[in-house]
């Protein structure tokens, strides 16, 4: 379970003293166990900011956020325990390779070395990544490497995952094994909490959607709360609305 409260955050402009840009404004939502929560919104909009603030790696300047009963400012570690994160454009260790990587990642969470490869194996095997399961990441491609970091973030068998675009890269095949994946972890009553800018995605993906733009919740709720809301047919049409543009933009 995650409980956002009015986060707000705020970022010097690169090369001032006192310009600030307001990444996101008074953020506020809910992401329940045994449901997928969409945080959809456009470039910019403040979705890897608020991300980052839930996983504890990113202090608010305003607002409080509780994940799994922890409060991220007062008990980070605590939050980590609990959670796998995929950040944006995640990165893996270059000289390791892939199993390599999630055996390292298992022992840093506590996990036996006996445990971790296990672990690994199961991974590699559910992620499709046999291919490259032995191979050093150096010069993987966009989507080998967001498979691993997926890999990395379940690996604890965590109670809530955050994930930043986890689909961004992945190919056809790899994205369709990422969703019945989250579909399993939401039917053993995982929290998962993703993010995206492709409304199809998380269309069809999450069982509630919070639209965030300029920094800003702009509707949230489950699609056909959404729809009646922005009085839309799809959620298109509704997510256009709720991002408050033009209607020439719906067409
Ligand atoms: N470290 C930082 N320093 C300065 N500005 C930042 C920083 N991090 C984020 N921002 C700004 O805060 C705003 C929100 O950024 P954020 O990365 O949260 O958006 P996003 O919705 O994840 O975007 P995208 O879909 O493009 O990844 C943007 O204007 C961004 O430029």
């Amino acid at each position: 379970m995650i409980e956002a409260t009015q986060l707000s955050k705020a970022f010097r402009k690169q090369g001032t003293r006192r310009e600030w840009i307001s990444a996101i404004t008074d953020v506020s939502f809910h992401a329940r166990d045994g449901e997928i929560t969409g945080l959809l919104g456009p470039n910019g909009a403040g979705k890897s900011t608020t991300l980052r603030i839930l996983a504890s790696l990113l202090q608010p300047d305003s607002g409080s956020a509780v994940v799994d009963g922890y409060d991220v400012a007062a008990d980070p570690v605590s939050v980590r325990r609990q959670i796998g994160y995929l950040p944006h454009n995640a990165g893996v260790y270059p000289r390791l390779t892939s199993r390599e990587n999630l055996v390292y990642y298992a022992e840093l969470c506590g996990m036996t070395r006996r445990d971790s490869e296990t672990r690994a194996e199961e991974l590699i095997e559910l992620m499709g990544m046999q291919a490259f399961g032995d191979r050093r990441t150096e010069g993987f491609s966009q989507g080998q490497r967001t498979r691993v970091a997926l890999a990395r973030a379940l690996i604890h068998n965590p109670r809530t995952l955050i994930l930043d675009e986890p689909t961004n890269g992945l190919d056809v095949m790899a994205t369709r094994g990422l969703r019945a994946l989250l579909r399993q972890l939401r039917e053993r009553g995982h929290c998962v909490l993703i993010s995206s800018h492709i409304m199809q995605e998380i269309e069809r993906l999450s069982d509630r959607v919070a639209v965030i733009s300029d920094g800003r919740i702009v509707a949230s709720g489950s699609i056909p709360d959404i729809l009646d809301a922005t009085a839309c047919n799809d959620l298109e049409d509704a997510y256009v609305v709720a991002i408050g543009e033009t209607p020439d933009a719906r067409a």
